[in-house]
C-alpha cells in the first residue's frame, strides 16, 4: 500500500486464474470468481490480470457495469496509478498509418452526403471499430440490398404545385418531430468516439430528432438520458434478457426516466455472423493467456462477446407481460413479413419496425422498404393502417430514401451507420452536418416531387414495379461502392 492506496505491485501479484485482479478507472477489482461468468469469456480478462484494463474495458462497458454486476466485496479500492507500470506499446505500423491519414483528413465541408462520412470513417477509424460498425452478416448481400432496394423505386413527381412552403415535420408515437427520421439503436458507441452515444443525444437535440437508446450502449443508460435537454424525446431499444427480472427493472427504469417508446428487438434471438467483426478479432485471441476450455472464443468479435444474455425463447406469449409492466408504446423492431405485422396489430402492439438489423442478422432477408411495399396494402385492405405505426430502417442514405418510405406509408425511418460514421470521423459536428444535409435534401426533394407536407406523400408519387418484380437488376450503386471502396469520396490531402 502507498498512502492508503493499493500499489501497482500489489495488483500485479494477482495475475492468474486463481487470483485475478484488474484495474479500471484507477480502482482495483478482484474478478477471480467472476471469470467464468464474463459474457466475453475469460481470455480477455486474463490478458489484463494484474494490470490496468481501462483502455480495453472502456468502449464495451457502460461506466456503471462494475457497480451493477460485481459484488461490492470485490471492489478493492483506489490504486496509486503512479506506481502502476504502463506497458510499453509496441510500434503498430497500422496505427501509425491511421494517424497519418487522420492528419490529412478532408474538412467537414468536403462531406456532401451521408456516404462521404462512410468513406472518411473507413480511413480514420480503428480497424476493430470500422469492422464492428460496417459488418453485415455472412456475404453482406442483405446489407447491400437494403440500400440497393431504394434504387428500384422511381418517383412520379407532380408539377405546378405551389411548393413555396415546405413542412417536413411529423408525429412519431405521439411525439412531434421536425423531420421523419430517428437515430436508431446501434451498440458500442465508444468504439467510434470516446464520448459514445451521448454525442448522438446532443446532435439529435439540435435537430429535434428522436434517439433510440441501445441496450448495448457503451455509455450507461442514465448517462444518455442525463445528456438529453429540455423535452427531447428518447426511446429504449431492448434486447430481452433470459432473466426477466433484469428486463423488468430496465423497462421500469426507462419509463421512470421518461422514455417514450419501448422497441423490443425481435430479429436477434442470436446475433448474426458478422465476419468482418470476427476477423478483426476484437482483441488478440493469440494472447499468451491460458484459460479454461469452456471459454467463449473472442475471435467471434464483439457482437458475440456481448450478447450471450439475449433470450432466444422470446415469443408472442411474452407480449401481454410487457404490456403489464409498462405504459410506454410497444414497438417490435425487426419484423420482416406481413403475417407478423398483422399479428402485432392483433396482440395490440403500437408499432413495428420493418428491419433486418442493417443486414447484420439473417442473410438474404429482404430489405425493410420491400417488406413495407407489401405490408401497407395489406393493412389498408383491412382498414388497420391507423392501428399501428410502421417504421422502416436499413440502407437509408438519402432523403429520397426517406420520402419513398413515407410515400409507401411509413410513419418514420431509422438511420444507423451514417450517424455512427459521421460521429466517428467528425464528432458531434459530423452528426450535426449529416442531419442538416438530410434536412436540406428533404426540403429540396419534397419541392421536386410536388409535396408540401408529409401528409401529401402517398403511393401515387411512386413507381414500385421494379421492387415488386423481385430481385431485378438494379443500377450499380457507384456512390455506395465508392464509399465502401473509396473510389469516389472526399479526397484526403496530399502527403
Ligand atoms: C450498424 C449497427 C446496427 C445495429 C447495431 C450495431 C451497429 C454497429 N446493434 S448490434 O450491435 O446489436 O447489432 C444493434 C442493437 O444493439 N440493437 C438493435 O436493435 N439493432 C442494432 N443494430 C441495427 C440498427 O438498429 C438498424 O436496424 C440498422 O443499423 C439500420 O441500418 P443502417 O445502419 O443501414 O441505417
Amino acid at each position: 500500500m502507498s498512502a492508503g492506496k493499493l500499489t501497482g505491485a500489489d495488483v500485479a501479484e494477482h495475475n492468474s486464474k486463481d487470483s485475478c485482479w484488474v484495474i479500471v478507472h484507477g480502482k482495483a477489482y478482484d474478478v477471480t470468481e467472476f471469470l467464468p461468468e464474463h459474457p466475453g469469456g475469460q481470455k480477455i480478462i486474463l490478458k489484463y490480470a494484474g494490470k490496468d484494463a481501462t483502455e480495453e474495458f472502456e468502449p464495451i462497458h457502460p461506466p456503471d457495469t462494475l457497480d451493477k454486476f460485481l459484488d461490492k466485496s470485490k471492489h478493492l479500492g483506489a490504486v496509486d496509478m503512479g506506481t502502476v507500470e504502463q506497458e510499453e506499446k509496441a510500434f503498430d505500423p497500422e496505427e501509425a498509418d491511421r494517424q497519418e491519414r487522420i492528419s490529412r483528413m478532408p474538412s467537414l465541408a468536403a462531406c456532401y452526403n451521408l456516404m462521404d462520412f462512410e468513406a472518411v470513417a473507413r480511413q480514420v477509424m480503428k480497424k476493430t471499430a470500422w469492422a464492428y460498425y460496417s459488418s453485415g452478416a455472412d456475404d453482406e448481400i442483405t446489407m447491400r440490398e437494403n440500400h440497393a432496394a431504394f434504387h428500384k423505386i422511381w418517383f412520379r413527381p407532380r408539377i405546378l404545385v405551389d411548393v413555396e412552403h415546405i413542412d417536413m415535420s411529423t408525429t412519431m408515437l405521439g411525439t412531434k418531430c421536425s423531420i421523419p427520421f430517428y437515430v436508431t439503436a446501434t451498440a458500442l458507441g465508444k468504439l467510434g468516439h470516446p464520448e459514445g452515444e451521448v454525442v448522438l443525444t446532443k446532435a439529435a437535440h439540435r435537430h429535434n430528432v428522436v434517439q433510440m437508446i441501445p441496450t448495448l450502449a457503451s455509455c450507461s443508460f442514465d448517462e444518455i438520458v442525463d445528456a438529453k435537454q429540455g423535452d427531447q424525446v428518447q426511446w429504449l431499444q431492448l434486447y430481452v434478457n433470459k432473466d426477466r427480472e433484469i428486463t423488468r427493472k430496465i423497462v421500469e427504469h426507462a419509463e421512470k426516466r421518461g422514455c417514450k417508446g419501448l422497441f423490443i428487438t425481435v430479429d436477434a434471438p442470436q446475433l448474426g455472423r458478422r465476419e468482418k467483426d470476427m476477423r478483426s478479432k476484437f482483441s488478440d485471441p493469440g494472447s499468451n493467456v491460458q484459460a479454461g476450455g469452456d471459454d467463449i472464443d473472442r475471435t467471434q468479435g464483439a457482437a458475440r462477446a456481448i450478447s450471450s444474455f439475449i433470450d432466444p425463447a422470446l415469443s408472442w406469449k411474452d407480449i401481454p407481460w410487457f404490456k403489464s409492466i409498462t405504459r410506454m408504446p410497444i414497438v417490435l423492431k425487426g419484423v420482416q413479413c406481413v403475417e407478423d405485422v398483422l399479428r402485432a396489430v392483433e396482440v395490440g402492439c403500437d408499432g413495428v419496425v420493418l428491419s433486418n438489423h442493417g443486414g447484420r442478422q439473417l442473410e438474404t432477408a429482404r430489405s425493410g422498404i420491400e417488406v413495407l411495399a407489401e405490408v401497407m396494402p395489406a393493412l389498408r385492405e383491412r382498414g388497420w393502417e391507423k392501428r399501428i405505426e410502421v417504421f422502416v430502417d436499413g440502407g437509408v442514405r438519402r432523403a429520397t430514401d426517406i420520402l419513398k418510405a413515407l410515400c409507401l406509408g411509413a410513419t418514420g425511418v431509422g438511420i444507423g451507420r451514417p450517424f455512427l460514421y459521421a460521429m466517428s470521423a467528425y464528432g458531434i459536428d459530423g452528426v450535426d452536418r449529416a442531419m442538416q444535409l438530410l434536412k436540406d435534401e428533404m426540403e429540396m426533394n419534397m419541392r421536386l416531387i410536388g409535396a408540401t407536407s408529409v401528409a401529401d406523400l402517398n403511393p401515387s408519387l411512386l413507381d414500385t414495379r421494379g421492387l415488386l418484380g423481385g430481385h431485378s437488376v438494379v443500377p450499380s450503386d457507384t456512390l455506395g461502392l465508392g464509399a465502401y471502396d473509396p473510389l469516389e469520396a472526399p479526397r484526403f490531402n496530399e502527403k
